[in-house]
């Protein structure tokens, strides 16, 4: 193998044939544990399926950890199509959802054109690859695309045609490979954090226009006990209530963001320090959105106060 077929080789062993990467592949993978579904979460569910069969693609908004990303998970994975998923970022462009020339891609030709003679030759073309959103759009694929918002609106603008018209341009290919027909099964879902959807990163109205919005709160007390008690079987369920209470009444007080998350990630913590470290375990829990000394301080005493 020469240093051209070794690096294509490498290529196409880390991002498959055709370039694209898709991960998580289940629900289960993304949240690390079966997804709960309660009648509060059936309903959000059964809303978003009947968008999405209009169709028209869901934008669902919320507050961190409140579990948008599961819920738009359970929905794609419903579906009985493949899901492709694209996390939202500041350096994805165009080309990194449409497709794009990338390296080059080398064929071997051979001519037997004298007998016994045999000529090869090496032809070395520019390698088009993929991407998630033109995957997602020829196949009928259902996109998941987390944090939306975060991924400068110049590069979604991509997005415009293929709800408006139904096509996908692809800027980086020539000819009539340019333009794809959207699979009549292709659907998205849109996540994205309230507090950064209304700040810099307010993306464009052309695309908001084409998407409808569910907000999300955090889930409600029975929800957010089935949610803490799937990820946590050590403890009982008064230890379980007990967290989820703390947790729902922190987030009343604390001006800080706590999310049900949060909630999982106490009663991990309690499995390991014991019921006795409820506040250090919830000090450390919260800690990492605690900006400063005085704060955590502050953090700490509306802990002590609940608890
Ligand atoms: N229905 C559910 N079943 C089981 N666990 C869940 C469910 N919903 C949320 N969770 C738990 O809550 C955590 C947060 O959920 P998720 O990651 O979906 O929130 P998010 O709102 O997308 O968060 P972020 O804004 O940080 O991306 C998950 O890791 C998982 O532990």
């Amino acid at each position: 193998m020469d240093k051209e077929e070794r690096q294509l080789d490498r290529f196409v062993r880390e991002h498959g044939e055709d370039g694209a990467t898709f991960a998580p592949t289940s629900v289960e993978e993304a949240i690390g544990g079966s997804f709960v579904e309660t009648d509060e979460i059936e309903s959000l569910q059964e809303r978003m399926r009947g968008w999405l069969d209009v169709p028209r693609p869901v934008h669902i908004v919320g507050p961190t950890g409140s579990g948008k990303t599961a819920l738009a998970l359970s929905v794609a994975a419903a579906r009985d199509q493949p899901v492709v998923w694209i996390n939202g970022d500041e350096l994805i462009d165009t080309g990194s959802l449409v497709g794009e020339r990338s390296g080059k891609a080398q064929y071997k030709e051979r001519d037997n054109f004298v007998r016994g003679v045999m000529k090869k030759k090496s032809i070395v073309r520019d390698r088009w690859v993929d991407n998630p959103l033109s995957v997602a759009v020829q196949n009928g694929a259902t996109l998941v695309y987390n944090e939306f918002s975060r991924t400068k609106p110049a590069a979604n603008n991509a997005l415009l045609s293929v709800f408006e018209e139904g096509v996908l341009d692809r800027p980086g290919q020539r000819g009539q490979d340019r333009i794809v027909e959207v699979h009549p099964e292709f659907r998205a879902i849109f996540t994205s954090n309230s507090t950064e959807y209304a700040g810099v990163h307010r993306p464009q109205d052309a695309l908001l226009d084409r998407l409808v919005g569910i907000h999300l709160d955090y889930y409600n007390r029975e929800t957010e006990i089935a949610i803490v008690s799937s990820r946590v079987d050590e403890h009982d369920d008064e230890t379980i209530e007990q967290v989820v209470e703390i947790v729902r009444e922190l987030r009343d007080r604390l001006d800080l963001h706590v999310g049900t998350r949060a909630a999982v990630m106490v009663a991990e913590g309690l499995t390991v320090f014991g019921d006795d470290a409820l506040v250090e375990v919830c000090v450390d829990v919260l800690g990492s959105k605690a900006e400063s000394r005085e704060e955590i301080e502050e953090v700490r005493e509306e802990i002590e106060d609940v608890v």
